[in-house]
């Protein structure tokens, strides 16, 4: 990657690779309380939550299995498309499990709410959602998330797994992306 070109697409950084690790530690911490002596499983959604969940599950000092689904809302641009689509189930079955949903992101909430539910449906003794940013003046579907990382501004970010077209995503901090990226 082109360093010089990345920075002049970026605006402000947010949160460093540091904080950001500081951060799940603290999470990992509440987690592994709450979760003291029941089975767990987290699910990541791809394809940005792959960075938080590598991160949040070598944080957890207990055993967590680690699932994963892919589903589609937001297209290729920066507006949620509004349907949400699976493009790839869960493996496993989550029947009379604790299911701890991690994503790297809730912004109108759609995704999330609508994930929530279909896992809810499915029988397991628990749904909880853990999401390393929110953006509260974007919610439009009401989500309730048991762990977050931080509550950010209504503006675009990529780094850490977010992704603008497929871009950014390795980036190791998270930053607000210039509009001249995508306007
Ligand atoms: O609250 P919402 O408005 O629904 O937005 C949140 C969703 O958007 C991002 O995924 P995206 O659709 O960009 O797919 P990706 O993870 O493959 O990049 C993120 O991972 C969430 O799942
Ligand atoms: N990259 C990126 N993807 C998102 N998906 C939903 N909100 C965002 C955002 O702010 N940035």
């Amino acid at each position: 990657m082109d360093s010089a070109a990345v920075e002049n697409d970026l605006v402000e950084t947010l949160f460093t690779e540091k904080q950001i690790q500081d951060r799940l530690g603290e999470l990992a911490q509440e987690i592994e309380r709450d979760y003291d002596g029941k089975d767990l499983v987290i699910v990541g959604v791809l394809r940005g939550a792959v960075m938080v969940m590598a991160d949040l599950a070598r944080a957890l000092d207990r055993h967590v299995e680690m699932d994963w689904m892919a589903v589609s809302s937001y297209g290729s641009g920066t507006k949620s498309s509004g349907v949400v689509r699976i493009l790839k189930d869960l493996d496993g079955d989550i029947t009379g499990r604790h299911v701890l949903i991690v994503d790297e992101i809730i912004d109108t909430g759609l995704t999330l709410s609508w994930l929530t539910s279909n896992l809810g449906s499915r029988g397991p003794a628990s749904v909880e959602i853990c999401t390393l940013l929110r953006k509260p003046e974007a919610l439009q579907m009401p989500v309730e998330a048991k762990y977050v990382g931080w509550d950010i501004p209504n503006e675009f970010v990529v780094g850490y797994g977010l992704d603008y077209r497929e871009r950014y995503r390795n980036l190791r901090d998270i930053a607000t992306l210039a509009p001249h990226v995508y306007s």
